[in-house]
């Protein structure tokens, strides 16, 4: 995909590359979580075996964060600059909830390597890199300690796997030996760990509007990315999300269309905020 993109003259050189210095975050300042406007420490939690069941039937014989059962989880999906930090950052001063946004500065800057820009440059040699340790960082999120009755969480392990490890595989720039072990990795997670989701909110966006914004945004590393590579991320979020085709959907969806300017968004925030309050009754 990215060589269709036009890409591969640039990202196929092999061997290790000594990278432009990106102004990255230290990783101790890195994928925080907030709550009340304040930050709050993202611990991972500890897991114990699931009793008999809980209300979450898909719990059994797994491990389960202890204290799992009394929180609602909501998962926000989205293209590449589709607006899902934005949206977190509104919601982050509603009371009862928690938001953790995607630990992007840690993949930009993993003890002073960036595979998310090895990625970017060489996805056939440094996609497992990054997708390993994406895989590793979400489950992190998804078992860190809650500390408020919702948590909103920027997109999730199942979207690291099922788009962008799909999308790495699918366009011929993962081999078929790291797609194998990823998927191992990820099989024995999802079925040996519960790892909770009751509503996902998708923030569906043009691939055209998220190359403006990507552009607005200019991340030193997605420099590189085309039109062409946003059109199949979102393919991909459409088969899995709306034509429910392509991989099983953890939770309900709740679409939001997001091509609308700012202000016009945190209206549609506003209006479905009943909504996705209402994933903390389910
Ligand atoms: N509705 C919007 N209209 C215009 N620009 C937006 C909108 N929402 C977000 N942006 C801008 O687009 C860029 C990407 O938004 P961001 O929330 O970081 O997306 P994501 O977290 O999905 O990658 C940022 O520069 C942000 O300020
Ligand atoms: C989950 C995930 C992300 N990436 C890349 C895609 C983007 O360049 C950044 C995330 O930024 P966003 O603004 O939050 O979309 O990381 C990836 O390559 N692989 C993944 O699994």
């Amino acid at each position: 995909m990215l060589a269709a993109a036009g890409l591969s003259g640039r990202l196929l050189v092999r061997g290790v590359r000594t990278l432009p210095p990106y102004a990255v975050s230290p990783p101790s300042l890195c994928g925080v979580a907030y709550y009340r406007g304040k930050q709050t420490p993202a611990n991972s939690g500890t897991l114990i075996p699931s009793r008999a069941l809980s209300g979450r039937q898909q719990a059994t014989g797994k491990l389960v964060r202890n204290g799992e059962d009394k929180n609602a989880v909501i998962c926000i999906e989205g293209n590449i600059a589709s607006g899902k930090t934005t949206c977190l950052e509104y919601f982050s001063n509603t009371s009862n909830i928690e938001v953790l946004t995607e630990p992007v500065c840690k993949w930009r800057n993993l003890r002073g390597h960036n595979p998310l820009g090895l990625m970017y440059q060489d996805p056939e040699r440094w996609g497992l890199t990054l997708q390993t340790y994406v895989q590793l960082t979400m489950l992190d999120r998804h078992l860190s300690t809650i500390s408020a009755p919702i948590r909103m969480i920027e997109r999730s392990i199942f979207s690291a796997k099922y788009i962008f490890v799909e999308s790495l595989f699918k366009s011929g720039k993962m081999p078929e030996v790291d797609f194998a072990v990823l998927s191992e990795w990820f099989d024995w997670i999802t079925a040996n760990i519960f790892i909770p989701v009751d509503l996902i909110v998708y923030l569906q966006t043009s691939p055209q509007t998220c190359h403006k914004r990507l552009k607005q945004r200019s991340r030193e590393e997605e420099k590189v990315i085309p039109l062409e590579y946003l059109e199949s991320i979102h393919q991909l979020h459409e088969d899995w999300l709306i034509r429910k085709s392509s991989f099983p959907l953890p939770a309900p969806v709740l679409v939001i269309p997001a091509d609308h300017d700012l202000q016009e968004m945190l209206h549609q925030f506003e209006e479905n905020r009943d909504k996705i309050l209402a994933a903390s009754s389910l």
